[in-house]
């Protein structure tokens, strides 16, 4: 099976990383000439995943009709971007691995529900879980989920891509696998306030825990299963991305719990912070599910510019109720 992949940011770069294993031929689309370039001349994507040493199978490229001979494209534009792009491509069909994590802001559509509605012929699958970019370029044990409806192509895929230090697990629960991802990336800036104002470790502990009650009950509310959710792509992305500052979202939310603005912190950034983009969606999206997520609801607060004090107090001073779900 001949693999494209669309996007050339830290994951894309990673995720061709991956499918080059065996050096099988991979072609890398590139928005930025210059990473085109570096790629093809140093094998090395020196902007967006420096200092891998990238396989010489990996061809990079500019032109997205360069992907029209290949047999299934992974796809791993930041979420904002996918709809504009996946327009913009010859897709005739084939099917698409979406590799992006978040919700498009305006439409309020999952990344499944744009591939579709842009290229209603394709298959979709989703890639999702706990994945750090330069651990999986470094070759370092990871697994993930690979959710397909079609459960043969799922089988395929998982065994054009698998290797001894990545394993994808089945699963057809694909809006489960992508819930679970957008909503990691908004509980991972909560996470990373807490660290920021120094409010320790039971904080962050609890943020998790009640983090994932949202995500259950709003993933359950638009279908999905909660075994997906406590699964990698769910549980399993939130423990990683609310425990390492080698995490944009984390790391944008430590800036805000030190007081620092979002806009400062967003502002000429080359690398994708999902989670700012999809929390004033998801608070939407929630709320045409009648399902409350204060956690989320205090990120969007943060990203707006409420003083933390005030977030913090709101969160806090909700009235006590029952653990459960
Ligand atoms: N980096 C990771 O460790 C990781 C792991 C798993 C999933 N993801 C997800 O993968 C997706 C891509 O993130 P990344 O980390 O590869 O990106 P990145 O932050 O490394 O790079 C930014 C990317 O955005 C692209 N971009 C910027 N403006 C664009 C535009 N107008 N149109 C199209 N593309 C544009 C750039 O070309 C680049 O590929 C995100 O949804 C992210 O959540 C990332
Ligand atoms: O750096 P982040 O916060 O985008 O997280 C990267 C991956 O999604 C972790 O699985």
């Amino acid at each position: 099976m001949k693999l494209g992949v669309i996007g050339a940011g830290a994951w894309g770069t990673a995720l061709a990383q991956v499918a080059a294993r065996g050096d099988s031929p991979v072609t890398l689309w590139a928005r930025e000439s210059e990473v085109v370039d570096a790629i093809n001349a140093r094998h090395e994507n020196s902007i967006f995943l420096p200092g891998v040493a990238l396989s010489p199978t990996i061809r990079a490229t500019d032109r997205l009709s360069d992907l029209d001979d290949l047999d299934a494209l992974l796809v791993v534009v930041p979420t904002q971007h996918i709809g504009a792009v996946l327009g913009e491509t010859k897709v005739a069909g084939r099917p698409l691995i979406l590799c992006a994590k978040g919700i498009e802001a305006g439409s309020k559509r999952l990344v499944s529900e744009v591939a579709a509605d842009a290229h209603p012929d394709s298959p979709l699958a989703v890639l999702s879980g706990p994945t750090f970019a330069h651990e999986v370029a470094a070759g370092l044990p990871t697994a993930v989920t690979l959710a397909c409806a079609d459960e043969a192509l799922a089988r395929r895929l998982s065994d054009r891509i698998a290797s001894a230090t990545f394993r994808p697990y089945a699963s057809n629960d694909v809006v489960g696998a992508e819930i679970g991802g957008a909503v990691k990336n908004v509980l991972a800036i909560a996470c990373g306030v807490v660290e920021g104002a120094g409010l320790s470790l039971n904080a962050r502990a609890s943020l998790i825990a009640r983090g994932f009650a949202e995500m259950t009950r709003f993933g359950m509310a638009r279908g999905a299963r909660q075994e997906t959710l406590a699964g990698l792509a769910g549980l399993g992305d939130l423990v990683l991305t609310c425990s390492s500052t080698s995490s944009r979202n984390f790391s944008l939310g430590v800036g805000l719990g030190q007081g620092i603005a979002a806009e400062a912190l967003l502002s000429d950034r080359k690398t994708v912070a999902e989670g700012a983009a999809t929390a004033p969606v998801l608070r939407e999206a929630a709320r045409d599910a009648g399902v409350e997520m204060p956690i989320a609801q205090a990120v969007c607060d943060l990203l707006g510019g409420a003083p933390l004090d005030a977030v913090m107090d709101a969160l806090l001073q909700r009235p006590l109720r029952p653990e459960g779900v």
